[in-house]
């Protein structure tokens, strides 16, 4: 088969004029053709401007058309394909008395006159032209060549699709035969009564014209090929409603069967209009079962939908209109059918027969398989080779950083024995500005006393937190913990020292001491080393200065510089989310409550996120437990994670080389954790517009997608979070970006006019004559987390709701969020400057 050309349903509108009875009763025409493809209400004085007044198609025809100007100038070029083995179909759609039947006999009668001439025309073809008829009454199908009144059956073919099983095929002579069968076929279609139209078809008739033809030169030889296809004429019974056509008893029986069939195949053209997602119902009815391919599949097709102009049925016109509108959004893959001979098809299977026989008896593999072996036992021996390198390294760091640990509390002793550990200036305030640097003075430093408790905790520096660039020193976020430790960053053990005047003493545990909230100094290496640190250490309590020299005075090649940290993959760079005190409770600070963000105030505009607290709220995740690690090591979790010191000013150690792969990823991610969390739409749309692949934001999608995950593992093991003292559970999470939903669905209203309105419902497939539809559109924003042109159109249509690009100076903050690099530090050492570059 030849490749498949995909392309629109080609939509065509047909006015009739007023008939002699409406013309008569003083009906008003109120619709008019104003040019080859716009037909316009004339009358939207009268109706306010709830609907659209102007509507455009591939070709609309004035009452005064012929039918033959409709088949010559709409329907001709799709209704011919069928000579080239093309399926092609023509429908026509619309209320009852508006002329479908006027308009197919036309169509069936020039389509195949025009068949025969082209038949006429290439005597180097054979031709073999086959007509069928059938009625579909009440969601019975009746053959309309026969006399019998037997119900006809439907049947999957896994080659043809479904077929109508004993279908009368009668082979089509010339014009003059296909006027008597379409003569027998009236007489056959059940004609019933409304008040509507006297001659009212209640029927859906579909007329099957099939053709094959063959090249004479190779009829009956191996190589000869078919071209085979359908042309479909369908005339569909009227798409009113049954109350509309008074109907009653059979009428009303009629009616509900007849709505149903074009309800399921309205509701097919609409879902199709909007892609192809999801299940298409086509077995819902019988019409929809049999017309399948005319709609989305194997076919070009044609709709042409007749319209009363009367103003008395206005509505129904709409209702066809709308359908129309649908419509030329189908689109539909149309191909060759190219049919072997028999000769030629028994040919290819006897060679496929004798290919597989011959694979039976010698079932030896491919040559490749065996090099596939080998090949993929050489990336296992690497694996494991780079496996093995990997943990003599890991082993060789952490003997290393043993054997420190122990100079350093050998030496801490000996500072101790001989006194001099003086207390050192430590404030207990959280104030986030102060810094080391204000704060210390010398002269307090010299009384303190050695009874203070001193914990120090190494682990590798995080800028974010040492550097203030407003006031270019460095600060730290005070611990509130008394138990402070060095944390070795390597072997994952953990040192505490628990300085007490006379009694020092280290212990090793397996867990992360991540906790922290308390300003603390860093360990300073020496003046000449700049630059990013790779450890630190939290101090409760100021540390003597000769006791600070003697630690800045260990070699650079010393404790804190020389541990570089595990491999990249072996770091788990920011714990995101802190444990409650209760076991199975997740405490979460305050950025995280854009998780469901919508809080009730007195306006919609209020009740938004102002994208300065998300801001504000991202940092302070970052500043808090995030960055700081306040840990996961007292959680229910079990998992120990480590603050391993990433360090974005230096291209961020912990993000991978490709990072636009791996920005994709935690992305994709990301989309995946908001949706099952059912995060704030808000906090998705900021947090999506700000961070756009800028190397440096890995950090706050880590966190991001760190924090969330572990939200949604705390959820799906049934337990709730904490947020802000808050209880949030999945469901009250749900039930807050539901309230969301309903906030932006009343921004809609403000942020964009009527007409933009309406372009989105339209974009959208909401229907301009449902209800509720603001709702209805805010309900489909970021809810498919997996095409990201979705979520784009969501995140655009969010960001006006909330004055993204009108709050100026949230993107200034924006740049607030990035990372700018420390000034080099002094290289003249004190005392001072040390404490200062340690924060
Ligand atoms: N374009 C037209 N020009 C002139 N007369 C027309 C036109 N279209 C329809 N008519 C006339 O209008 C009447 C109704 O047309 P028709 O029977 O084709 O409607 P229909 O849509 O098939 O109705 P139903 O759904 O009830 O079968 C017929 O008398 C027909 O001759």
């Amino acid at each position: 088969m030849a490749a498949a050309r995909e392309e629109k349903i080609l939509v065509l509108v047909r006015l009739r004029p007023l008939s002699d009875k409406e013309v008569v009763a003083n009906e008003v025409a109120d619709w008019e053709c104003i040019n080859e493809n716009t037909i316009l209400y004339r009358n939207t004085l009268r109706e306010g401007s709830t609907f659209p007044s102007a509507y455009t198609f591939d070709r609309v025809f004035r009452g005064d058309c012929s039918t033959e100007q409709v088949y010559q100038e709409g329907a001709k070029e799709i209704a011919l394909s069928v000579v080239n083995g093309i399926n092609s179909s023509i429908f026509a759609y619309g209320q009852t008395s508006s002329g479908k039947t006027y308009t197919m006999d036309g169509i069936t009668e020039y389509t195949v006159a025009d068949i025969f001439d082209y038949i006429n025309r290439h005597e180097e073809r054979a031709f073999v032209l086959k007509f069928s008829a059938i009625e579909i009454y009440n969601e019975v199908i009746r053959d309309l060549l026969s006399s019998d009144n037997t119900q006809l059956r439907l049947r999957d073919d896994p080659e043809r699709g479904t077929i109508v099983e004993k279908v009368t095929e009668e082979s089509l002579k010339d014009l003059n035969h296909l006027k008597e069968l379409l003569a027998i076929c009236e007489a056959q279609r059940r004609i019933g009564e409304t008040s509507l139209n006297e001659r009212s078809s209640r029927s859906h008739q579909i007329i099957r014209l099939t053709i094959e033809s063959s090249a004479r030169e190779f009829l009956g030889k191996e190589n000869s090929t078919t071209l085979a296809a359908s042309v479909n004429f369908i005339d569909l019974a009227g798409s009113e409603r049954a109350s509309q056509a008074l109907s009653t008893g059979t009428r009303l029986k009629e009616g509900c069967h007849i709505n149903r069939s074009l309800l399921t195949l309205s509701t097919i053209v609409r879902k199709l209009s909007k892609g192809r997602q999801g299940h298409i119902n086509y077995r819902d009815s019988k019409l929809t079962r049999v017309l399948q391919p005319c709609l989305g599949g194997n076919a070009r097709t044609a709709i042409i939908c007749t319209l009363s102009p009367s103003r008395s049925h206005v509505e129904q016109t709409r209702n066809t209109l709308l359908f129309a509108c649908c419509a030329k959004e189908v689109t539909t893959k149309a191909q060759v059918n190219v049919v072997m001979s028999d000769k030629a098809l028994v040919k290819h299977l006897q060679r496929e027969l004798a290919r597989l026989e011959s694979e039976l008896r010698s079932p030896v593999p491919p040559p490749s398989t065996n090099s596939d072996y080998a090949a993929l036992l050489r990336k296992k021996d690497l694996q494991i080779e780079k496996l093995e390198k990997e943990n003599r390294e890991l082993t060789k760091q952490r003997d290393l950083a043993q054997s420190r640990v122990k100079d350093l509390l050998s030496m801490i002793r000996s500072d101790q024995d001989s006194g001099q550990l003086a207390r050192i200036n430590y404030h207990s305030n959280q104030r986030a500005g102060d810094t080391w640097e204000d704060d210390y003075s010398e002269s307090e430093s010299s009384c303190l006393a050695a009874s203070n408790q001193f914990d120090a905790r190494v682990r590798k520096f995080d800028p974010i937190h040492c550097y203030d660039r407003e006031r270019g020193s460095h600060r730290y976020p005070l611990n509130n913990h008394e138990d402070h430790s060095i944390h070795n960053g390597v072997s994952g053990g953990r040192l505490t020292l628990r300085l007490n005047g006379d009694d020092v003493a280290g212990q090793e545990t397996m867990s992360s001491p991540l906790n922290g909230h308390r300003e603390a100094n860093h360990i300073q290496e020496g003046p000449e080393l700049s630059g990013s640190w790779s450890c630190r250490a939290d101090v409760m309590g100021t540390i003597s200065s000769p006791y600070m020299e003697h630690i800045a005075s260990t070699p650079p090649n010393g404790f804190e510089k020389s541990f570089p940290g595990r491999p990249d993959s072996y770091q788990m760079k920011f714990p995101s989310l802190s444990y409650g005190p209760d076991s199975g409770m997740l405490s979460r600070n305050d950025s995280l409550s854009s998780l469901g963000s919508a809080s009730i105030q007195t306006s919609e505009d209020e009740q938004i996120t102002s994208i300065h607290t998300f801001v504000a709220g991202l940092k302070k995740q970052l500043a808090n437990g995030q960055v700081q690690g306040t840990g996961l090591e007292a959680g229910e979790s079990g998992r120990s994670i480590r603050d391993d010191g990433l360090d974005p000013m230096c291209e961020a150690p912990g993000t991978p080389v490709d990072w636009p792969l791996e920005f994709e990823r935690l992305r994709r991610e990301i989309l995946k954790v908001w949706q099952a969390c059912h995060v704030s739409l808000v906090h998705r749309t900021y947090f999506f517009l700000l961070f756009k692949g800028d190397r440096t934001d890995s950090i706050y999608m880590e966190v991001e997608l760190r924090r969330l995950t572990f939200l949604k593992e705390t959820f799906s093991k049934g337990n709730q979070a904490v947020e802000d003292g808050r209880t949030v559970t999945l469901a009250s999470s749900e039930r807050a970006l539901s309230r969301e939903r309903q906030t932006l669905s009343k921004l809609m209203r403000k942020r964009f006019s009527e007409e933009e309105r309406q372009k989105l419902y339209q974009k959208w497939g909401i229907d301009l004559n449902s209800k509720q539809r603001r709702l209805q559109l805010v309900n489909q924003l970021w809810s498919n987390d997996k095409d990201i042109n979705h979520i784009t159109e969501s995140a655009t249509i969010v960001a006006k709701l909330i004055r993204f690009v009108e709050q100026g100076r949230a993107l200034n903050e924006m740049l607030g969020l990035r990372f700018i690099p420390p000034r080099p530090l002094r290289r003249s050492f004190s005392w001072k400057n040390s404490m200062t570059s340690l924060i």
